[in-house]
């Protein structure tokens, strides 16, 4: 809306209101005569004399263009020192052909013409696109707003019809009608979003002479109200997201004053959003600073922050990150965690693992790197056993991959979607390990069947066999003579289809010579011995082992080590290896770590001391050598291994015995050995 002082009453200024009156977007705030000798201004309507500038002050609404008509010069220049955003001299003779133009004579509308500059003055002053057309359907006026509404220029539309400006224009259909047609919204060619009103032109006496259309482009307006509109559903959706989030999430403004919480903050901190919403961020601390203060302090995220919150002093963890918006801090948010639930997850995730992983045979074939002779034919015989079922007794040194062809075994075979159950024989007592892999009749539900039981149509596999009491071995030899399972404190068998792969490091001839082991037992697993060269006997296999570890231990540590490099490999070519593979891929994850960041290449230097001396040999009293000084812990460490290392030799590597006159327990024992990498040198 524009607002319009018409002075000089008589000069056809009511001529322009009638004019204007027809325009609804043109308020027409007074038509006023003026005396420039008393600078007061005469109100056409209210017949009344002000000074100019009262009048102009008793507006409430700012004048935006004057019109003057009086042709005066001199008031013109007066009038625009009172700064209207535009002023316009339209002559009153110009007034009055307008006037008669829309409402009397048909032949005044030809004088128009000659008055041409005062006529466009005008118009151009008017913000609104204005366009007139003769009854020929031409276009005989437009304005400058028009042109730049349409793009196009005065001479490309002036004469020509109106259909080739606006093809669908309803200036025509104004016409014809002789009806207006006020405030409709159209979209032009151009892709412009217009507001039209469209008058046709008839004389007081009923004569048509054309029509004419006042126009205004709101193209931004609409693409506003659009992106408000399109703000308005993201916000409606991410208001959604986060009331609906089961995560607690809290919201401060830049001030650090609470603006924002969800549900799930709610259930946590016990706060509702009146005790929250427009208070401090501290509030809801009970122990601890606040996470949201320091983000808006130092314009950094937060993480794993722990604190208290809330009247319960709950125990949570705390994410936060500044809100930036175009490099401005607005804010921060923070979603809270409740640390009691983590825990119970962790927990319930750690035995969920430890099932799995008893269950899960993940290895297969694949996995297993063979490029020597001897491996590739071991693992040949291995998927014969894997497509018989037949009891499969694995044999070779602590290391060198005896779990991991059990595995592929398994996988292989037509058991494979049924499970892999993996029983330590040396890591337990007797009494618990004969109640976990029979059941306990007079045990628990949960505990009633056992490991057997529940490798029902799968495989078990029994590691360490040769730590196998002789009361488990002949309960072992009863399952799988009789393909039936009798529980612990029970006399009724029940059927199970299980196939045993059993695994062993240890001399079970030499065993049985000492009735150690039983014969009939080791007869029945023998049937499909597999032997397991150690690493020592097989170093073509060393390089494509390494390469294999270098892969799997960079996704594991996220590096990007690429090779070994010639010499480090020479020197662990002429290593024993005493703990076989296990012992190669702990060397190789060590030497990873030892790398700096940039480094890709193992050398020498990354690689730990690689001791050949035994016990004996060990002089743990020798002068220490400039480069390698032995401290306590590892001079203690060495005695210990050493010290296994022949208790083992002397017990014919059976870990009960060995346990039993070292004076730990089998566990320790065991324990102790995969701590020293001690593998058995001298298999069967
Ligand atoms: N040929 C191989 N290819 C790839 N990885 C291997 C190979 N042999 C062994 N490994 C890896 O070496 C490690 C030790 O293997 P595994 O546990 O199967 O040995 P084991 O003979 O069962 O040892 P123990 O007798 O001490 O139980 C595992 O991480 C395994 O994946």
């Amino acid at each position: 809306m524009q607002n319009v002082l018409i002075v000089g009453a008589g000069q056809g200024g009511t001529a322009l209101i009638r004019l204007f009156e027809q325009i609804d977007m043109i308020n027409v705030q007074a038509v006023a005569d003026i005396d420039t000798k008393a600078s007061g201004i005469l109100l056409a309507e209210q017949k009344e004399i002000k000074t100019f500038q009262s009048y102009l002050d008793a507006l409430t609404e700012p004048i935006d263009i004057i019109v003057e008509t009086t042709g005066k010069e001199d008031v013109f220049e007066d009038l625009k020192q009172h700064k209207p955003k535009q002023s316009v001299l339209i002559p009153g003779t110009v007034a009055h052909i307008i006037y008669n133009l829309l409402n009397e004579r048909e032949e005044l509308f030809n004088e128009l013409k000659n008055e041409t500059d005062s006529r466009n003055l005008l118009l151009d002053s008017i913000h609104d696109g204005m366009i007139v057309i003769g009854l020929d359907q031409t276009v005989t006026y437009v304005n400058e707003a028009a042109e730049n509404v349409l793009n196009l220029n005065k001479e490309d539309m002036l004469e020509k019809t109106i259909q080739t400006i606006i093809p669908d224009s309803h200036l025509p259909k104004v016409m014809k009608t002789k009806q207006k047609e006020l405030n409709q919204s159209l979209r032009l060619h151009n892709g412009k979003q217009i507001i039209t009103t469209r008058i046709p032109l008839i004389t007081n006496s009923g004569e048509l002479l054309g029509a004419f259309a006042v126009f205004k482009d709101i193209t931004e307006v609409v693409e506003l109200a659009e992106e408000i509109t399109d703000l308005k559903n993201i916000q409606n959706m991410l208001e959604a997201i986060i009331q609906s989030s089961e995560e607690a999430i809290s919201v401060v403004d830049e001030n650090g004053v609470g603006i924002l919480i969800n549900p799930a903050y709610t259930n946590i901190t016990g706060l509702k959003e009146n005790e929250v919403i427009g208070k401090p961020a501290t509030t809801d601390i009970s122990e601890g600073e606040s996470m949201h203060m320091q983000v808006l302090k130092t314009r950094r995220p937060v993480r794993g922050a722990r604190m208290k919150v809330g009247p319960s002093k709950r125990d949570v963890l705390v994410n936060a990150a500044p809100i930036l918006v175009d490099g401005v801090l607005k804010g921060s948010v923070a979603i809270i965690h409740d640390l009691s639930e983590i825990e119970s997850l962790t927990s319930e995730l750690k035995k969920a693992r430890q099932i799995i992983r008893n269950l899960e045979a993940k290895y297969t074939f694949d996995d297993i790197i063979a490029h020597s002779t001897e491996m590739a034919l071991t693992l040949e015989q291995a998927k014969v056993g894997a497509k018989n079922p037949v009891t499969i007794l694995l044999r070779g040194e602590s290391g060198t991959g005896k779990e991991l062809m059990a595995h592929a075994i398994h996988n292989e075979s037509n058991r494979k979607h049924y499970k892999f159950i993996r029983v330590n024989c040396a890591a337990m007592d007797e009494d618990s390990l004969e109640k976990s892999l029979f059941g306990n009749a007079y045990g628990p539900p949960e505990q009633q069947r056992g490991l057997i039981e529940e490798a029902h149509n799968g495989s078990l596999f029994l590691d360490e066999i040769g730590d196998l009491s002789l009361h488990l071995q002949a309960r072992i030899l009863y399952v799988l003579e009789n393909q039936q399972v009798v529980r612990v404190n029970s006399q009724d068998p029940l059927p199970v289809d299980v196939r045993i792969i059993a695994a062993t490091n240890v001399n079970l001839e030499r065993a049985m010579m000492e009735k150690e082991f039983r014969e009939d037992l080791f007869y029945r697993l023998n049937r499909l011995p597999i032997m397991i060269a150690p690493l020592r006997e097989r170093k073509e296999d060393l390089k494509p082992l390494i390469d294999h570890f270098i892969i799997k231990l960079n996704a594991e540590y996220g590096r990007y080590v690429d090779s070994i490099k010639p010499e480090a490999l020479e020197k662990l070519s002429s290593y024993d290896f005493p703990g076989n593979v296990r012992e190669l891929e702990n060397i190789i994850g060590r030497a990873i770590i030892s790398m700096g960041p940039t480094e890709t290449n193992i050398v020498e230097r990354h690689l730990p001391q690689l001791r050949k001396q035994t016990f004996h040999e060990l002089d743990l009293f020798q002068e220490p050598d400039y480069q390698e000084s032995i401290s306590l812990q590892d001079a203690l460490d060495e005695f210990e291994k050493q010290m296994i290392l022949e208790t083992l030799e002397k017990n014919n590597y059976i870990k009960s015995k060995t346990a039993k006159q070292l004076n730990i327990s089998i566990r320790n024992l065991y324990y102790k050995m995969e701590k020293h990498n001690l593998g058995k040198h001298v298999q069967g």
